[in-house]
Parts: structure tokens; sequence; C-alpha cells
């Protein structure tokens, strides 16, 4: 890509993105900028650890950059605009990762025609393997959304969506990597509460979860078909599923998911 790239705020999500786009090497490292709010000490790891510029002065950020990304946390949104908005020019394409808020809301926070793209990745983009969701918002042309789909392409899948998705596919996606690492540590407990080993425990279950994506993702086979097959009739699996369904399983993962997705909607309601 020819493009120079800055990251406004420097926390997981920015440097899970940085760590795969650096690894896709699309761009020289020098193309990259990170920057944050105040604290130097971050940036300045970012900038030894991936080999990338950081930059405080926001005119300079945006002086040097044609794609900003916006990686605060939503409440944080509005003063990070103000520090950089002075700086943009018409031709910047500005790329919100920010759960909840609206590219109309963004673009109104620049004060104009201000293109915006919305994107919900999540932190496996640090191994390229996000599953990252996007949608374009108002002013946002075609040529706009195929830069933010070329650039994360390199660090997983994109999913064009309609914007109003975008607070389900938060709930499901965006936290999604947290659910199965809660998943994990409480297969890792019950497993050394039943005598294994915390070690023998964490490789079992950890190969397990990547044996089980793999699977998924290779055999062509749908989840409920893999299921079945590992299902013998009066099985262990069997078992383990009942008592699963025993304690509302569906209806936990359903309340979770909902939970998430109305919590993506309230941080957008602080607009
Ligand atoms: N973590 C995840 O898995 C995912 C997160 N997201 C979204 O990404 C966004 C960032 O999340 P995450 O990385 O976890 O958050 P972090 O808290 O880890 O990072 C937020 C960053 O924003 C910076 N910041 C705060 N205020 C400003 C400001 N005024 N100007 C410039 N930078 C500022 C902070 O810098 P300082 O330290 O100086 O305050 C910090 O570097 C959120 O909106 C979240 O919804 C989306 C998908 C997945
Ligand atoms: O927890 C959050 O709010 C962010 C958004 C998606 C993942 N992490």
């Amino acid at each position: 890509m020819n493009k120079n790239i800055a990251f406004i705020g420097a926390g997981s999500m920015a440097e899970a993105i940085i760590s795969g786009v650096v690894k896709a090497e699309i761009l020289n490292k020098e193309q990259i900028i990170v920057t944050n709010k105040n604290n130097r000490e971050r940036v300045e790891q970012l900038q030894q650890k991936y080999d990338i510029r950081s930059i405080m002065d926001k005119e300079k950020v945006a002086h040097e950059t044609d794609i900003i990304i916006l990686a605060t946390k939503p409440y944080d949104l509005q003063k990070a605009v103000e520090s950089i908005k002075p700086y943009i020019r018409p031709n910047h394409l500005l790329i919100s990762v920010i759960a909840g808020v609206s590219t109309d809301y963004i673009s109104n926070l620049f004060g104009g025609n201000t293109p915006v793209v919305r994107t919900m990745p999540n932190t496996s983009a640090s191994i390229g393997y996000s599953a990252t969701a996007i949608s374009a918002g108002k002013y946002a042309t075609n040529e706009h959304l195929e830069q933010a789909e070329t650039l994360f392409n390199t660090i997983g899948t994109t999913t064009i969506v309609d914007e109003n998705d975008m607070h389900t596919v938060t709930g499901i996606s965006g936290s999604g990597p947290a659910y199965i690492y809660y998943l994990v540590e409480a297969m890792e407990k019950a497993a050394v509460e039943a005598g294994l080993d915390q070690e023998v425990a964490r490789t079992l279950v950890t190969q397990t979860v990547v044996g089980a994506g793999e699977m998924l993702q290779h055999s062509g086979e749908s989840a409920s078909t893999l299921r079945d097959k590992i299902t013998s009739p009066a099985g262990t699996t069997a078992a383990g599923i009942e008592a699963l369904d025993q304690h509302h399983f569906e209806e936990t993962i359903r309340q979770c998911v909902k939970s998430a997705r109305d919590r993506s909607i309230e941080l957008g309601e602080n607009e």
C-alpha cells in the first residue's frame, strides 16, 4: 500500500493491528505511525517493538498520513478528534475500530463530509486471524471501502456488513475471542480440579481448541456435523453435552451475545 497510516490510540487493539500489518509486510514500517493522548512511554514501546514511528504532535501525525485509524475507547473519542481535527485534509480517510459509535457521529465530530469507514476487528489481528466486519459511512466512497478492505485483509478476513448490524457483530466477533478464552479458563480449571497437572491441562485444552478451530475452517463440515462425529450414543460426549443443556448452555450464550450487543448500543447512545 502506498498510504501512510496513523493510529490514534495505542492500546491493545491498535497493537494487535500493528503487529498483524507489520508481519504482513504490506507497508514499510516507517509508513506506520502511532500516537496517543500523553503516554509517551507506551508509544515509544510500540515504536521499538515494531520498528514503526511514534509522533505525539497531532499536526505532524495528520500531515504525514493518508489514513487515520481511530482506536481510542468510545468515551475518549471526542477529545481525540478535537486534538487532530484542525489538521485533517479533505483527502484523509478515517477508519474507526471503536465499538458502538456510528460513522455519522464521527463525521459530525469532524464537522463535515469527512469519509469514515467503521470496522470491528478482533485481537487475533496480531497473528493475521482477525474476523473483521466493515461498513462504509455515507461520505465514504467505494475506493475508501476498498482501502479499508485491503488493509484489514492483511490481518485476517473481512466481511462487509450493514452498519446497523455492527452492534451484533461486536457482540459476536469483536468480543468473541474473550468468550473462547473464558471457556478455555473454565476447562483448565475443571481439569485441574479433577486432578490434572496445570501444564498438562493447558496443553490439552489449547490443542483441543486449536484443532476444533482448524476443523471448522478446513473440514468443510458444519459445527453440528463435527459435533455429531464426536458424540457416540450413550458415550462420554453425550453425557457432557447433556450437562451443558441442563445448565442452559445455549441460553447462556444467547444472553452473552445479547448483553454485549446491548452494551455496544449503549456506547453509541452516548454520542
Ligand atoms: N480490545 C479489543 O479486543 C477490541 C477493541 N475494539 C475497540 O478498540 C478501541 C480501543 O480499545 P483498546 O485498544 O482495547 O483500548 P485501550 O484502553 O487498550 O487503548 C486506548 C488507547 O486510546 C488512547 N487515548 C485515550 N484518549 C486519547 C486521546 N485523547 N488522544 C489519543 N489517544 C487517546 C489511550 O492512550 P493514553 O494511554 O495516552 O490514554 C490508549 O492508548 C475501543 O473503542 C474498542 O471498542 C474493537 C475491537 C476489539
Ligand atoms: O470490550 C469492548 O468494549 C471491546 C469491543 C469489542 C472487544 N472489546
